[in-house]
């Protein structure tokens, strides 16, 4: 039975955000209208989700010490991780000593690195995926290579939006992708994994929800992805019948597999009846930010309920959508977004702007939602939307 308290009161309900971007900053909001007391932590200060949390600390999440230090002192009913590069060691021992990780410390540590949920879903569940190996030398990623044979990808076993990711081709390609995913890892130097490419028809996100009453599968999310970073999405993404029951028993596979409540999206690549698992996050993903205009629960509301222990009876879809990126490059903090009025002429549009307070190089300042009677419809009104949208540094 959920109770929750008046936040900044002793019967408060806290919960502890781990990482302050777009996502996170939709998922403080949702907890916001259900009078959680939210606390926010990342490392840099006026991040999106700090802006609209009770609270906010800079720490840096991969020092354990630090992070332990700011859990101890804040004694949150509910740790949300929100991106991957935390220390994921220091959330198990807390989860140990009676905190609650969501959606278990576990499946933050297996999905922090790449070897560990690639290992879960291949080796252990028997899900099909591309060919891989690992390498920590260049000599042996030169003999993965040589294995799995091109075109193949490299990435860092720890990065996301395709940090540090290279497609090869050729022998040619070798050095360039090593060095490249030497550099793009967050831990810094170490281990690749090199897969197979899969030459697939399309992919998806499958947002799957585990909550008290059960499994949900949102419908299917359908998007573009450019060096490894999502360009947009939309929803739903038509699929064979057989390819959907298929999408939906991998996505029920590896999220029992990591257990606990919350919504997870799992990356899956399609063609045909066939299907592959790629990822999984553990949490809200940024191609279901188009959920923001196309359900009444978005991804992040369903998050929300589904932590607090609340029943999610049904979710409803309202027709074709998309989310189009506003992805600037500059050197700014005091970004600014003009022609707004344009970007929002056309009805069922909607905007969200992150509020990020820098940006330097390539950065995803916003978001542009549009629904309409076809997918192509929608995603062609989202685009122009995000094109509309003038960045002035
Ligand atoms: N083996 C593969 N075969 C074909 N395409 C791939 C492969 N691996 C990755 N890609 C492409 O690159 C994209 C990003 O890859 P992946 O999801 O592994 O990176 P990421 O850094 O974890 O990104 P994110 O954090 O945004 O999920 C995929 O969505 C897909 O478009
Ligand atoms: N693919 C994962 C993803 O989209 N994560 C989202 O991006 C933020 C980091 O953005 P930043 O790099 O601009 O700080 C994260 O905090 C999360 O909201
Ligand atoms: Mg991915």
């Amino acid at each position: 039975m959920t109770r929750i308290g008046t936040p900044l009161s002793p019967t408060a309900t806290r919960v502890l955000l781990c990482g302050c971007g777009e996502l996170g900053k939709e998922v403080v909001i949702e907890l916001q209208r259900l009078g959680v007391e939210v606390i926010a932590v990342d490392r840099y200060a006026n991040a999106p989700a700090m802006q609209v949390a009770h609270r906010s600390h800079v720490v840096n999440m991969l020092d354990g010490v630090a992070l332990r230090a700011v859990i101890e002192a804040e004694k949150p009913h509910y740790i949300v991780p929100e991106i991957e590069a935390i220390a994921t060691a220091t959330l198990v021992e807390l989860e140990n000593e009676g905190f609650n990780v969501v959606p278990t410390a576990r499946a933050t540590q297996l999905t922090m690195n790449r070897e560990g949920i690639r290992r879960l879903a291949a080796e252990e569940l028997d899900l099909p995926t591309s060919p891989y190996h690992f390498a920590d030398t260049f000599e042996d990623y030169a003999a993965a290579v040589a294995d799995v044979g091109y075109p193949c990808v490299v990435k860092p076993v720890m990065s996301s939006s395709g940090k540090g990711q290279s497609l090869l081709r050729s022998d040619a390609d070798l050095r360039q992708a090593w060095d490249y995913a030497q550099e793009g890892g967050r831990a810094g130097k170490g281990r690749v994994i090199v897969e197979g490419f899969i030459d697939f028809e399309y992919e998806i996100t499958l947002l799957t929800v585990r909550h008290v009453g059960g499994t949900t599968f949102l419908a299917p999310v359908g998007h573009r992805q450019e060096k490894g970073d999502y360009q947009e999405s939309w929803q739903p993404q038509a699929m064979s019948p057989k390819a959907l029951a298929e999408s939906q028993r991998v996505a029920q596979a590896v999220t029992d597999a990591l257990g606990g409540r919350g919504l997870f999206g799992v990356e899956l690549f399609v063609k045909g009846d066939q299907v592959w698992f790629s990822e999984v996050s553990p949490r809200p993903h940024d191609t279901g930010l188009v959920t923001l205009i196309s359900q009444d629960l978005s991804q992040f509301a369903l998050h929300a309920r589904a932590i607090l222990g609340l029943p999610i009876p049904l979710v409803r879809q309202f027709g074709p959508s998309a989310s189009a990126v506003i992805l600037p490059q500059g050197t700014s903090q005091q970004t600014s977004f003009a022609n707004l009025g344009a970007a929002l002429s056309e009805p069922d549009t909607a905007i969200r702007l992150f509020g990020k307070p820098e940006i330097d190089g390539q950065r995803r300042m916003g978001v542009c939602l549009a629904r309409d009677e076809s997918i192509e419809a929608a995603r062609a009104k989202a685009t122009r939307a995000a094109q509309a949208v003038k960045v002035e540094f």
